[in-house]
């Protein structure tokens, strides 16, 4: 898969099947989609190219939008570059952009850039300044333009529009299984690993502090989650608390994680926990001595999970 980082950088001079969407998680809805357009895309000879949009269209028009997001724009190409397809392109969504005519994003940005010859979209997709336009437009752009559209159908739509809820909901609620049931993976936080306090260390609990680049990415709800990792290309298991340790006082929301029979240096280094199970509630315990001690327990409890899946 190629990669561009406007649809006027694309140069291919073939022309393509293109869909158009956010895509945030690249869960298995999204992925039947996907497969759709690069099997007619090899059946009918033409290449296979994804329009996607970053920022989120919310993050530029509505300002603070509290906008979550299943993955980050790398995780996003990442997961899109394992689907087959030739190219993507990640066209920035700016307020000059939103303002395009419907005329102007399906003449320059389809037709001219992007060299569609077949469009595949969802029957209720709306484009152009103000979402003015509809698949109908869309249609009779084809006959000028020369294109075809097929319909995504609302049944296909709903299933992937429910995915998307269901895994955002999931992880809000801690069911790490039914979000990667729908994701199709497992769920991921990447960042590198900052210093903390230095108290982990002083209950024999040291852990990796994520600090994360991007502030859009969802995090699940607050708990203690059952973790795997890539360590120098070694499978680590971990236990992950999420939240603002409130018996050492904290304030802001951490990601921390203490990876089990492990004992390196991560400081500075990038790291990406992938969410197995949730374990249990964040709580204020009255001592850090409480605090060691539940997480004693917590540690069994992931090593049975662990045995248990292996
Ligand atoms: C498995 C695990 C469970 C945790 N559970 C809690 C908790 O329930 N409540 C809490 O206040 N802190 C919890 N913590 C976070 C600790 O407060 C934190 O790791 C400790 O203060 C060390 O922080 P430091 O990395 O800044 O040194 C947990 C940490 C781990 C690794
Ligand atoms: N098993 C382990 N799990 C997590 N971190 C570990 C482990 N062994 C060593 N470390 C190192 O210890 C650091 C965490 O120690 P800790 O006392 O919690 O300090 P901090 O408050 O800076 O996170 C990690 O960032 C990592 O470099």
């Amino acid at each position: 898969m190629k990669q561009y980082s406007s649809a006027s950088a694309y140069k291919n001079t073939r022309q393509s099947v293109v869909t158009i969407g956010t895509f945030d998680g690249v869960h298995i809805g999204h992925r039947a989609i996907l497969k759709r357009v690069v099997e007619t895309a090899k059946n009918e000879n033409l290449q296979s190219t994804v329009l996607t949009f970053f920022p989120h269209p919310r993050m530029v028009l509505q300002d603070n939008a509290e906008i979550q997001l299943l993955n980050t724009i790398e995780e996003r190409a990442q997961l899109l570059n394992k689907t087959g397809l030739d190219h993507l392109i990640i066209h920035p969504f700016t307020h000059a952009f939103s303002r395009l005519t419907a005329l102007e994003y399906v003449r320059d940005i389809l037709v001219t850039s992007l060299k569609a010859k077949k469009i595949i979209i969802g029957y209720d997709h709306r484009f152009g300044r103000n979402r003015n336009a509809n698949i109908d437009d869309l249609k009779e752009y084809g006959k000028t333009y020369d294109f075809g559209v097929e319909e995504i159908s609302a049944r296909e739509l709903d299933d992937v529009a429910i995915s998307s809820t269901k895994i955002r909901k999931a992880l809000n609620q801690g069911d790490v299984e039914t979000a990667n049931k729908y994701l199709g993976y497992n769920f991921m936080i990447s960042g590198t690993v900052v210093k903390g306090k230095a108290i982990g260390r002083t209950i024999k609990y040291p852990t990796a502090n994520l600090h994360l680049a991007e502030s859009y990415k969802l995090i699940p709800k607050n708990g203690v989650y059952v973790v795997q990792s890539q360590i120098d290309g070694e499978l680590i298991y971990g236990i992950t608390s999420i939240g603002t340790n409130p018996t050492v006082g904290g304030k802001e929301k951490t990601i921390e994680t203490y990876f089990i029979d492990f004992n390196k240096d991560l400081y500075g280094t990038e790291i990406t926990v992938e969410f197995l199970t949730y374990i249990r509630e964040e709580t204020s315990f009255d001592s850090l001595e409480s605090l060691r001690l539940e997480i004693i327990n917590d540690e069994i409890i992931a090593k049975q999970f662990i045995k248990d899946r292996e």
